[in-house]
């Protein structure tokens, strides 16, 4: 597969390419971040020093001129430099402005941000401040939860990555909804927390180092509420929380279950979802930040009051790995129908139980 990836000098698509140019079946041919870019023409390594040896190639300005020069209206598949895919790890109203051109020109996108998430069109303005122009675009997109979503995002031309809190909330959450565990029109509560990380590289106030500290924020009115609740089939509540950490997120979930649900059926409901699933982890104690960070794992764990018939899921991943590159990189190798885990774990897993660890191959992180 022969991909760009737009957005290279930020957190997300740093580790994406980091993760790509690893890849034996994935060719880089272009780096790309905005037209007035203070990267353009340095190097990835340059920008991102962990990557110095490994991926040199040199950052491009994106832009009209650039798209018409570089993707031709009507592609020949097989000439040396045509594209496959592109990668978008950009702000989500450029995605949602652009991924139509590449689709266009028979190019698959899978969207790293926020831009094709959403079914509704008329969430957008709301939830992400922008009116989104492309309903032909948006209707062809595929949420990419890999673990759920398999058939659609193999299918698909256009993958719509999720977002960091829905990815680790839908796991925790969908196994009980798919069992049909969940008293019907109870409240599901979903306490977020993320490292500063997952604000993004541009600096602002609110992720000053001397302005962080843990804390809610965007109660009731974050854009994941729609997405989350979109996808899980159920109205939930989300509390997301800035904490005064660097990557990492966990997610946690609180519903409440029908009469008579018994512990076993709880763990049928999660060992039949994730045992044969490489990079989620079923735990037998609560999962921790240091454990998934800098790793595309999920670790998940729960506790049941069969009295009450109160659930209790957390999950944790690496908010820019599971909860956005290394999804992507699931999606892609699935869209090659390799399996999903390809490139992010040693090809030896064989399902739940097997003594599987992260291959190291990455060299020490600045994040
Ligand atoms: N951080 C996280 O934990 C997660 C982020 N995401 C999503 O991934 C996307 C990227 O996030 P993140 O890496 O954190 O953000 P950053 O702010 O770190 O990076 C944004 C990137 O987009 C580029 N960019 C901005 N505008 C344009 C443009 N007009 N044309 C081309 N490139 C452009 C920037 O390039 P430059 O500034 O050099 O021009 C930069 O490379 C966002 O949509 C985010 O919501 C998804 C899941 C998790
Ligand atoms: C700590 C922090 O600011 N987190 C971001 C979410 C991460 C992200 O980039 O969101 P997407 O997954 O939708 O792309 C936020 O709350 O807006």
């Amino acid at each position: 597969m022969k991909v760009a990836v737009i957005g290279a000098s930020g957190y997300v698509g740093a580790e994406l390419i980091g993760l790509l140019c690893q890849h034996d079946n994935i060719s880089i041919q272009h780096l790309l971040v905005s037209e007035n870019s203070s990267s353009c023409g340095k190097t990835f390594a340059a920008l991102h020093g962990r990557w110095q040896g490994i991926c040199d190639l040199p950052l491009q300005s994106f832009s009209q001129t650039w798209f018409d020069t570089f993707i031709p209206a009507k592609q020949d598949k097989d000439a040396d430099n045509a594209l496959d895919a592109v990668f978008f790890a950009t702000p989500h109203e450029f995605s949602a402005l652009w991924a139509g051109a590449f689709l266009d020109a028979g190019i698959k996108v899978f969207d790293l941000s926020g831009g094709f998430r959403l079914k509704e069109l008329a969430d957008y303005p709301h939830y992400y401040g922008f009116e989104h122009q492309d309903i032909n675009t948006l209707s062809q997109a595929h949420y990419g939860l890999a673990e759920w979503q398999h058939e659609q995002i193999a299918g698909a031309e256009l993958v719509a990555v999720p977002g960091c809190y829905p990815t680790a909330s839908l796991l925790a959450l969908k196994p009980v909804i798919a069992h049909e565990l969940q008293l019907e029109n109870s409240l599901v509560v979903v306490n977020g927390i993320s490292g500063v990380s997952g604000a993004g590289r541009t600096a602002s106030l609110a992720s000053n180092f001397n302005e962080v500290s843990l804390m809610p924020y965007n109660i009731l009115k974050h854009r994941h509420q729609p997405e989350i609740s979109q996808e899980a089939g159920v109205e939930v509540i989300f509390n997301p929380h800035l904490a005064p950490y660097k990557r990492g997120l966990l997610a946690t979930v609180t519903l409440q279950l029908k009469p008579g649900v018994t512990c076993a059926r709880v763990e049928h409901a999660f060992k039949s979802a994730y045992q044969d699933k490489a990079l989620v982890r079923l735990l037998d104690a609560w999962p921790k930040i240091d454990n998934v960070a800098h790793s595309p794992f999920a670790d998940l764990h729960w506790q049941y009051d069969e009295d009450k018939q109160v659930l209790v899921v957390a999950c944790a991943i690496d908010n820019l790995l599971k909860g956005a590159a290394a999804q992507a990189l699931q999606c892609a190798n699935i869209a090659m129908g390799l399996p999903d885990h390809y490139g992010l774990l040693p090809q030896t897993f064989t399902g739940s139980g097997d003594d599987y660890s992260l291959v190291s191959h990455a060299p020490s992180t600045s994040l």
